[in-house]
């Protein structure tokens, strides 16, 4: 029997590398079955001359794969979990997680090899609030500027000499097999990596029960409860990506460590929390974080931020 499934991407490098690797573990996995790949221009790529804070809005680079499943143009979407609103649209779904790649980010340079290595001044670009604040704790002398497009984009202006360093997901590099351009995996200590970072899910129709089937096998449990913790923490803080909000999830055995964190766009105010709860309670753990961030009055701090945007 054969059969078509068709993905919906971006057409970024990155997003095309993540749609790819889904379309060949499919492919390898259900034999007749033809993987096809539709692309599709989302608001997120479309708008590059703006900081990703100030267009606004969640799901920025989701909402325009969700209508071609509507629509029936595609049967499944593959995102990068960063970019995935907390909140999914009536009628779907997103039933698998796969293997987490380094969620870690990367400090990229051509001269320097260290963010506390950098002469005073000095300029970093990324257009994340969270990699802002974190930049700026640490080094409050540096200037950090906007920094937009694709992986490749970001890299040439890196070279032609606009910043002294920017500051990218470890996981897009080497996907992209790009590895030599990381100078250093930053520590979760030094720069705590997004909600969701390094992992790609996969959204389809909540009622689709042939194609889950199909994608099941490639959910990874413990990407899955890693994550879980990590967005329970961001649904309730009411955190998108694009506001200075980090979540990142070890597993120690089977206890998930969760560590969170709510700052200033200037870095000024870097509130912490941290807990550990078995791996089955991922939700709850988030929650917990989530509230001690609330009580140290990160609730403040995304209220302004929210009232500009
Ligand atoms: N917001 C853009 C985006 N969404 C996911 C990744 C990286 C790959 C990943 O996190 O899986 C990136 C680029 C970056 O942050 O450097």
């Amino acid at each position: 029997m054969s059969r078509i499934l068709r993905i919906a991407t971006r057409s970024s490098p990155l997003a095309i590398w993540q749609a790819e690797y889904v379309q060949r573990r499919l492919e390898a996995l259900h034999e007749g079955l033809s993987v096809e790949l539709v692309r599709i221009k989302t608001q997120g790529d479309k708008i590059l001359d703006t900081p990703l804070a100030k267009i606004g809005g969640k799901g920025l680079f989701v909402k325009e794969l969700e209508q071609a499943m509507m629509d029936g143009r595609a049967d499944i979407a593959v995102h990068s979990m960063k970019d995935v609103p907390m909140e999914l649209p009536e009628g779907m779904a997103l039933p698998v997680i796969c293997e987490r790649e380094d969620p870690r980010d990367a400090f990229v340079s051509n001269h320097h090899d260290a963010l506390s290595a950098l002469p005073e001044g000095a300029c970093v670009g990324t257009s994340s609030l969270r990699r802002q604040a974190q930049v700026l704790a640490n080094r409050p002398d540096l200037k950090v500027s906007s920094l937009r497009g694709n992986v490749q984009t970001r890299l040439g202006k890196l070279d032609s000499g606009d910043f002294d360093a920017i500051i990218l997901a470890a996981a897009g590099l080497k996907r992209l097999e790009m590895h030599d351009r990381i100078r250093y995996e930053m520590p979760p200590e030094e720069s705590l990596p997004a909600v969701g970072q390094g992992a790609v899910g996969i959204e389809c129709r909540a009622g689709d029960e042939p194609v889950q089937a199909l994608l099941a096998p490639l959910n990874d449990p413990l990407t899955w409860d890693r994550v879980s913790a990590e967005r329970a923490m961001n649904r309730r803080l009411e955190g998108g990506c694009q506001v200075p909000i980090a979540g990142f999830a070890l597993l120690e055995g089977d206890t998930l460590w969760l560590r969170g964190l709510v700052a200033s766009e200037s870095g000024d105010t870097v509130l912490r929390a941290e807990a550990r709860a078995p791996r089955e309670q991922a939700a709850a753990l988030g929650v917990r974080v989530a509230e001690s961030l609330l009580e140290q009055g990160a609730e403040r701090i995304l209220a302004e931020l929210y009232q500009r945007s």
